[in-house]
């Protein structure tokens, strides 16, 4: 991350004007773009809508947008604000600004100096320059993530003297979180049944905001409502930013909430130059407060805005997109609109039944593999599901068949003990008095310090308004504690003090006074649940590579950006596009992105849609909409072929049952869908296979046959046709096996 002085802006310099502007020739830039997408790409000053249906190249006309006002119109790139959803698209769209304006070799990956980020990213960025005109904080603010949000929740409620197993964490942290982005609107709602449980999780919400004042910490929502605060009550603030950015860009505007709304509004408030796109159909995000109405009423927060509507779609082939507006056109409330496509028809899309998630896993696997014998690769395809324990079956299943993929989640490497552990660390180097750091770590690898002694430790420091690694340094803090865990904590006063030597370095030196104030070792071995030690030493080094190549990238930034970066690692940012690897990830996280084969797994009525969020929906019609939004994100992530699979029977958590297939599942149209469930398993084994085509070509129910892993077999029965044609054998070996023709390479040898 760059660190641009504000003065920029305002300062005349040789690079404004319009760098290259010979070198990008304007016919270059609208290269086979559509009318409708020209106009948006040229449109002049003032606020412009782009609404549009998914693969109708919102997000592309965003960043021809971008090159054309850096080329064109004589805006510095650092006049510019773009906010997208995602980090990986910001990423995106740095490199494509670029290409198309290639910066100085060292400043390169930063989109020439441009502001291109998510809300979380530009906000935490603000921040560390802003944040000293609120009272209590610095810039070396801790940002704290949902899991060290509900840590403080918890003991909060002990120490409140309510009962933690009535009284649960992350309830109340959505609660918390769910007023705070309330309060960023601005029509005077509020949320208020005066319960009982109210009155608690009041009392609560008022600590947990105390303590966080005391550990100089944000938590993900303060990153946006603290910009948000400075900006209504700092208005020379504010104007800075509002001068500063002559054009303002945001990517999915559907998905915003009241408060990244108003915080566009104050972006734009100078020179009232917005540019927003969306697709009210791809809205996804209500529950974490996003609000439709603010794309639907674009054109009366910002008159006179000009709108421009796209309506061809580039991304899918006519069966897929066929399917995907057969679903979406259930929806009530909605605006009727129609895509079309110039491209092929396609594929059918293909509808799987399977006995249960290892069967399903299996069967996705398989077709992954078809399509990558049919010349595709592993990096065209997506596997996508509703709730992330699903995960665990599929990645199994291609494992087992040696298929690579890729979890896109970064929170997921970040959420590992180890890293965790390492992290807290780095923040307590940065911020001492982040005491949830502190709690974390104080016993990592163990001091013998206890929850009494650290009980007693944390109600000394309340006493006297301290954080707890600032108790520790009085002289009578451990007068109470006795034994072991006085020697530890001890101990661990004196750890602090090395790794207070980390604050001001870059984050690979910091890192590793860190791991030399830790005994490695000792640490990694009391990890060891019996797979040994080998996976977190390599985590651990991954980690150590991750902070030299932040380095490199932003030198800079040092321990204070990096801890940002890895504080702001959304859902997908793990996700490396030119990989050759499957990528598996949640319906949520795979906006705006596209694959040539998508396959949906546990389309089932509990699942999808979610029974919780239908339960816990104040009107469960609005959320069973919501649910199919998200079916049709799902649908039009694909470019050529779309598998959907549900299962009869699943595993939960508590134990498996049997499970109904998705009501979504009705509405895809009968023409475009080639549906492969038991009966016509059957079906297909009486009729519709056809012995003189295809893979199966010359094989038949009684065959002996050879496969080359499983050897010499009989054939039980032939089911499907083309790529779904397979045959259960029976194998001399190993038994019976269901396989897919395709590639199953079976050789008969009764003839
Ligand atoms: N005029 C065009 N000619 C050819 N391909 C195009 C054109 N416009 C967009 N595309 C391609 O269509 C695909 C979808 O575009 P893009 O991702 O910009 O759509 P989108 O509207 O942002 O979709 P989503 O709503 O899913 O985010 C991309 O591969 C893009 O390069
Ligand atoms: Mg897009």
């Amino acid at each position: 991350m760059d660190w641009l002085d504000l003065k920029e802006a305002t300062a005349p310099s040789a690079l404004s004007g319009a760098p290259n502007a010979d070198a990008v020739a304007e016919s270059q830039l609208l290269e086979g773009l559509n009318d409708a997408q020209r106009e948006a790409v040229l449109a002049g000053s003032g606020p412009l809508l782009i609404v549009a249906g998914p693969g109708s190249g919102k997000t592309r006309v965003v960043t021809t947008r971008i090159a054309h006002l850096v080329t064109q119109r004589g805006i510095a790139p650092w006049e510019i604000l773009a906010i997208t959803f995602t980090n990986k698209a910001a990423k995106e769209m740095r490199e494509r600004v670029d290409r198309l304006i290639p910066p100085p070799e060292a400043e390169q990956g930063r989109g020439g100096g441009s502001w291109i980020g998510t809300f979380h990213s530009m906000c935490a960025r603000i921040l560390r320059r802003e944040i000293d005109v609120l009272e209590g904080y610095t810039r070396d603010f801790s940002i704290h993530d949902t899991g060290d949000r509900n840590n403080l929740i918890k003991t909060i409620v002990k120490d409140l003297g309510f009962d933690p197993k009535q009284f649960r964490a992350p309830q109340i942290g959505s609660w918390i979180s769910a007023r705070k982005n309330r309060r960023g609107r601005d029509d005077g709602f509020e949320l208020s049944d005066g319960s009982m449980e109210e009155d608690v999780f009041l009392a609560v919400e008022k600590k947990y905001r105390e303590r966080m004042r005391q550990q100089n910490a944000l938590d993900f929502d303060d990153l946006l409502l603290k910009v948000l605060e400075i900006f209504d009550h700092h208005h020379g603030v504010r104007d800075a930013y509002a001068r500063r950015f002559r054009q303002v860009l945001v990517d999915e505007y559907q998905d915003t909430n009241r408060v990244q709304y108003r915080l566009v509004k104050h972006f734009a408030s100078f020179h009232g130059n917005l540019t927003v796109c969306g697709d009210p159909d791809q809205s996804i995000y209500a529950w974490r407060g996003a609000d439709i109405r603010n794309i639907l009423d674009f054109e009366e927060d910002y008159p006179g805005a000009q709108t421009v509507r796209l309506e061809q779609n580039y991304r899918s082939t006519g069966r897929i997109l066929e399917a995907a507006n057969a679903v979406i056109s259930n929806n009530t409330a909605r605006k009727d609109k129609d895509l079309f496509t110039d491209g092929e028809q396609g594929e059918r899309v293909v509808v799987i039944e399977c006995g249960d998630e290892n069967d399903e896993a299996r069967e996705i696997a398989a077709q992954i593999r078809s399509h990558v014998a049919r010349g595709g690769n592993y990096g065209d395809c997506a596997v996508l599901y509703r709730a992330g324990f699903l995960q665990r079956a599929i990645e199994a299943a291609l494992r087992y068949d040696a298929v690579p993929y890729q979890v896109v989640a970064g929170l997921e490497f970040y959420q590992r003990k180890e890293i965790k552990d390492l992290v807290a660390l780095l923040r307590l180097a940065l911020n001492p008095a982040d005491d949830v750091a502190f709690v974390r770590v104080v016993n990592t690898p163990a001091r013998g310090v206890g929850d009494t002694s650290l009980a007693r430790l944390a109600h000394f420091a309340q006493e006297r308004g301290l954080s707890m690694a600032n108790a520790l340094g009085e002289a009578d803090a451990l007068n109470e504690i006795r034994g072991r865990a006085k020697k530890g904590l001890a101990e661990f006063a004196g750890a602090l003090e090395e790794l207070a030597l980390a604050r001001e370095l870059d984050a690979a030196v910091a890192l590793d006074v860190v791991l030399e104030s830790l005994d490695v070792d000792r640490w990694l071995a009391e990890m060891d649940d019996g797979s040994g030690t080998a996976d977190r030493a390599a985590n651990v080094e991954e980690f150590r590579a991750f902070a030299s190549d932040y380095d490199e990238r932003s030198p800079e930034g040092k321990l204070r950006g990096f801890l940002e970066e890895v504080a702001l690692v959304s859902d997908t940012d793990a996700y490396e596009g030119d990989e050759d690897r499957v990528k598996l990830m949640t319906l949520h996280a795979c906006k705006g992105l596209e694959f040539r084969f998508v396959a949906i797994a546990g389309v089932e009525d509990e699942l999808l849609p979610h029974e919780r969020a239908v339960d816990e929906a104040a009107d469960p019609d609005v959320a069973i909409e919501e649910e199919r939004r998200l079916f049709y994100v799902g649908i039009t992530r694909a470019k050529e072929r779309l598998l959907v699979t549900y299962t009869t029977y699943r595993s939960f958590f508590g134990g498996g049952r049997p499970v109904l297939p998705s009501r979504y599942l009705r509405e895809l149209p009968e023409a475009e869908i080639e549906g492969v469930g038991p009966e016509e398993r059957e079906e297909e084994a009486l009729g519709a296979f056809d012995p003189a085509k295809g893979a199966g070509a010359g094989l038949e129910v009684g065959a002996i046959v050879m496969h080359p892993h499983f050897g010499r077999g009989k054939i039980e029965q032939l089911t499907g046709a083309g790529i779904n044609a397979r045959a259960t054998v029976d194998f001399v070996r190993e038994g019976r096996k269901q396989l897919l023709l395709q590639y199953a390479s079976l050789e008969r040898l009764d003839r």
